[in-house]
């Protein structure tokens, strides 16, 4: 439906004109180093790249929302950029996220390396700010309304048209983010680290440059460099494709919007819908294939689309795409209004578009020409096991690098890389090790997984050596619903065995409450377990649970 390149745009605090007639910077470093830096707008701009991603779409990435305060280059004139003293640290961490913060505490708290954290944006990067911590808010926001829709079932007298003040819910939740950016800059001070605000990029092999809030640049250098910089939203190339959001914009909004268009089969997209969804958002989702979360098992796939279909959202499967996007109406929530004219010459007038058609990797104004690392074609940066990029000295971790884009993971991989580069001889082959990561969908219900889908344990395997057990069931609370309601709201779940032992290699349950069960299941599937192994773990009853140890 779209044309076949990613084009990675420079975001508008990219370097501008202020370059282009900036004189070299020539100074000697107390280390040693003498840093030449004649580089101009050209140069900057060939950082810009067209490269296909993994669907063949094109797409732009656009700013995340948060960095339009983030001091920019363009304030930086040539007669303001006076001679920068270079600030030696044992560590530069370029991302204040996850990942980053992760790693920085780890070789500052533990090991006591001199650390410093640039941040373009608000500390936290986008799990705290808008990701997993706002998601997670907004999903038990809406999972309440479903809980008081359930409560009449069992006798509660829940008046009708009970009024949802999502303005009350959005200001606490932002008080909230705001409390953990300070958490997260106190945990920070506490360990030692110091953070610089800005946007960095290099410009040496082993020094970064970073533009100052009073208008002056600093520069830093560091025997030990890591990008986490984590990403950003795609645009699809669609004409008047901005007049939507995307979820960066989904957390700005003051009020939900009447009736919203999806467009995704990703975790995004299903996760914001069914938010929507839950609280009688009118939901239509524009979806490629006949069903959405195309990565997950089959039995995810086809169970949940169908469960959303059936809870209400409209969904438009084998979507051929959008032509054009007209803004009929300029405003906030209703008073907002959008004609989307499909490539097949529908059309369908909606309050909102929400684009949830996957991220791009944050590294364009970073110069990662400079030193030298390299790219692969989706743009992430190409990072071994080790998280060591092509440059001796650079690293990188998290969703820059396009590795399992989960705050867990790029915590873990950051603490890793710390403990290796800082602790003791014997972290010095510390690592993350990426196989039978756990993961859930805060779907409605949710959807956890781990290991290997059932035509993946097959490829792997052979056919023959694959067992597959699966049931799917009424859980005990929709017991008092009528049987529409119940039909509505399968628990289904599947355990994949392999080989003669069974081993269990993987496991995808759906249903209320798997969010919370998946973690537990995942230790025992990382140590090995087969099946009897599960089997002989005594049920607790009456839980859903239980139905993954005596399942036949
Ligand atoms: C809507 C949404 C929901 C999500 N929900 C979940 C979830 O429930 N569970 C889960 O595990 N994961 C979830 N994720 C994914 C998770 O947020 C990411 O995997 C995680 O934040 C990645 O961490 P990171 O450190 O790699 O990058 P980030 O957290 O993105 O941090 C990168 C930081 O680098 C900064 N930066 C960028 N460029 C520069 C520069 N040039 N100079 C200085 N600083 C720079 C950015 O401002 C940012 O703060 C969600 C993501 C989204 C978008
Ligand atoms: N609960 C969690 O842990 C969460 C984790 N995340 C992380 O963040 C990552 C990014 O999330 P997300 O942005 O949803 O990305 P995903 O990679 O999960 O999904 C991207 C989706 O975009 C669709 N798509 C791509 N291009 C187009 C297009 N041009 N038109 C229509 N659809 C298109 C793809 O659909 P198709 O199926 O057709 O290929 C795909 O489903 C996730 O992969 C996950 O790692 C995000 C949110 C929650
Ligand atoms: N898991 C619980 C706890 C939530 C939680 O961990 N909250 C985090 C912030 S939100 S999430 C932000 C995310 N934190 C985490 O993922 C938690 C890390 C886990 N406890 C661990 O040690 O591995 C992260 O990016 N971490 C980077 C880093 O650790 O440096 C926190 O710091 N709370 C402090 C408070 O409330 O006082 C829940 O979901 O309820």
């Amino acid at each position: 439906m779209l044309s076949r390149s990613l084009r990675i745009r420079s975001s508008p605090i990219s370097l501008r004109t202020s370059f282009q007639s900036q004189p070299s910077v020539s100074r000697s470093l107390h280390t040693g180093l003498r840093l030449t830096d004649t580089r101009t707008l050209a140069t900057a701009r060939s950082s810009s790249r067209t490269v296909s991603n993994n669907f063949g779409s094109r797409l732009s990435s656009i700013t995340r929302h948060f960095s339009s305060s983030s001091p920019t280059f363009e304030n930086t004139s040539p007669s303001t950029m006076a001679p920068v003293e270079v600030q030696q640290y044992d560590y530069i961490v370029l991302g204040g996220g996850s990942g980053g913060s992760g790693s920085a505490r780890r070789a500052a708290g533990w090991y006591k390396a001199k650390t410093l954290i640039v941040e373009s944006g608000r500390s936290g990067g986008t799990c705290v700010n808008v990701g997993c911590v706002p998601k997670k808010m907004t999903w038990n926001f809406a999972s309440i309304n479903e809980m008081m829709e359930g409560a009449k079932h069992y006798g509660y007298d829940i008046p009708e048209g009970t009024k949802i003040n999502y303005k009350h819910f959005k200001d606490t939740r932002d008080a909230e983010v705001n409390r953990l950016n300070g958490i997260y800059e106190r945990n920070w001070n506490k360990e030692g680290i110091d953070l610089i605000h800005g946007r960095a990029r290099f410009v040496e092999p082993k020094v970064i440059e970073v533009g100052l809030p009073d208008g002056t640049i600093a520069r830093y250098t560091a025997p030990h460099i890591l990008i986490a910089t984590g990403g950003r939203p795609n645009l699809p190339d669609v004409k008047g494709a901005e007049h939507g959001i995307t979820s960066d914009g989904f957390f700005e909004m003051e009020e939900m919007p009447p009736k919203i268009a999806v467009v995704g089969a990703g975790y995004i997209a299903v996760e914001l819908a069914g938010v929507m969804n839950a609280v009688h958002v009118e939901t239509h989702m524009f979806i490629r294939g006949d069903t959405f979360l195309r990565k997950f098992d089959p039995m995810v796939q086809k169970t949940m689309t169908d469960r959303y279909e059936a809870a209400g959202v409209k969904m438009h499967r084998k979507h051929p795409g959008f032509k054009e996007i007209q803004l009929i109406r300029d405003g906030k929530g209703k008073d907002k209004l959008l004609k989307l004219i499909s490539n097949d010459g529908s059309e369908l007038e909606v309050n909102e578009v929400l684009w949830a058609v996957g991220r791009a990797p944050e590294v364009e104004d970073l110069h990662l020409d400079i030193p030298g690392v390299k790219l692969n074609d989706s743009g992430h940066v190409i990072v071994d096991e080790y998280q060591n990029t092509s440059v001796q000295g650079v690293y990188a971790i998290g969703d820059v690098t396009g590795q399992a884009e989960l705050t867990p993971v790029a915590i873990a991989a950051g603490r890793h890389l710390g403990s290796r580069l800082f602790g003791p001889s014997e972290f010095k082959t510390a690592k993350l090790n990426y196989d039978n990561i756990p993961t859930v969908v805060f779907s409605h219900p949710e959807v956890g997984t781990i290991g290997l889908t059932e035509p993946e344990a097959r490829e792997r395997y052979g056919d023959d050596k694959i067992k597959v057990y699966h049931t799917k069931f009424t859980a005990m609370y929709y017991s008092v619903m009528p049987s529409e309601e119940k039909a509505k709201n399968p628990t289904e779940m599947k355990i994949v065995c392999a080989g003669p032992q069974e081993k269990v290699v993987g496991l995808h349950i759906l249903g209320l409450g798997v969010g919370e069960m998946l973690q537990g299941f995942g230790v025992a599937v990382k140590m090995g377990a087969t099946k009897a192994d599960f089997d002989s773990c005594v049920a607790i009853h009456p839980t859903s649970a239980e139905e993954l140890v005596t399942m036949r």
